[in-house]
């Protein structure tokens, strides 16, 4: 699914986080978001999903993104008494999809008769990645989700993402794990005083994370005795 996203704008009170993002989404693509820590990702992902309120235009070929779109959040919600599997049922009953088979489609062996709240922060992560996947959406957001996963795990969903990519899906993910973004993405927005600074494709990751590290260490360390 091709999603256009014009001057989008956000704003807390006073502290202006999205100053006008323009964004192009194409089918079968995986884009990665970088920035700083309150660059404002988390922002634009709850604007893109219809969870905030913002100026601009989001606008997805042939419907509403959100009718289509699997939302990964940083720290997926979990009502109480709920468990893995009924957590799963009722994504599944959201997109009118069948909840069959569960246990065979359970890639993360989560302990699914469990409550969802009691998880670890990764299963959490990976109980909410399977909600999303399960539902057969056409876009999907994943903010940070090799964030607390196992070594496993993420080479697992690194796969899941090609295979998303294989199956034309588009994938926008964020990461503070350089290498994470290397092995999945085609291209990388750089997120940066409210703006898209930068967007970059393949050929120039290494240069990415070259001028990031510089920037990042540069002389900073030098104040230390090691
Ligand atoms: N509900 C809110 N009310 C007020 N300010 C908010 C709210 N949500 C986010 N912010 C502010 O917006 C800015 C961007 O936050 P956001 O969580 O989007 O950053 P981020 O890039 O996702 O950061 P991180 O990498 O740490 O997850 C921050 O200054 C944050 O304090």
């Amino acid at each position: 699914m091709n999603v256009e996203v014009f001057q989008l704008t956000k704003s807390f009170g006073t502290d202006e986080v999205l100053k006008g993002i323009d964004l192009n989404f194409q089918t079968g693509q995986v884009y990665g978001l970088v920035g700083q820590n309150g660059a404002g990702k988390t922002t634009l992902f709850n604007c893109l999903a219809g969870l905030e309120t913002h100026g601009g235009n989001v606008i997805a070929e042939g419907g509403r993104l959100k009718d289509r779109l699997g939302f990964l959040q940083t720290e997926p919600y979990f009502p109480s008494r709920l468990t893995g599997r009924e957590y799963l049922r009722l994504f599944c009953k959201a997109r009118g999809v069948p909840d069959e088979g569960l246990d065979t489609q359970n890639v993360f062996d989560l302990p699914l008769d469990r409550y969802a709240q009691q998880y670890s922060t990764g299963m959490k992560k990976k109980l909410g990645l399977l909600a999303v996947l399960l539902q057969r959406n056409e876009f999907f957001i994943l903010d940070e989700p090799f964030n607390g996963v196992d070594i496993h795990s993420a080479l697992l969903i690194t796969e899941i993402i090609q295979r998303l990519k294989n199956e034309k899906k588009t994938v926008l993910i964020s990461s503070h794990i350089f290498s994470t973004l290397k092995d999945t993405c085609d291209i990388i927005h750089v997120l940066d005083g409210g703006n898209i600074t930068e967007i970059i494709g393949k050929d120039d990751f290494e240069r990415l994370e070259r001028d990031m590290a510089a920037f990042a260490i540069g002389n900073r360390l030098d104040a230390i005795r090691f």
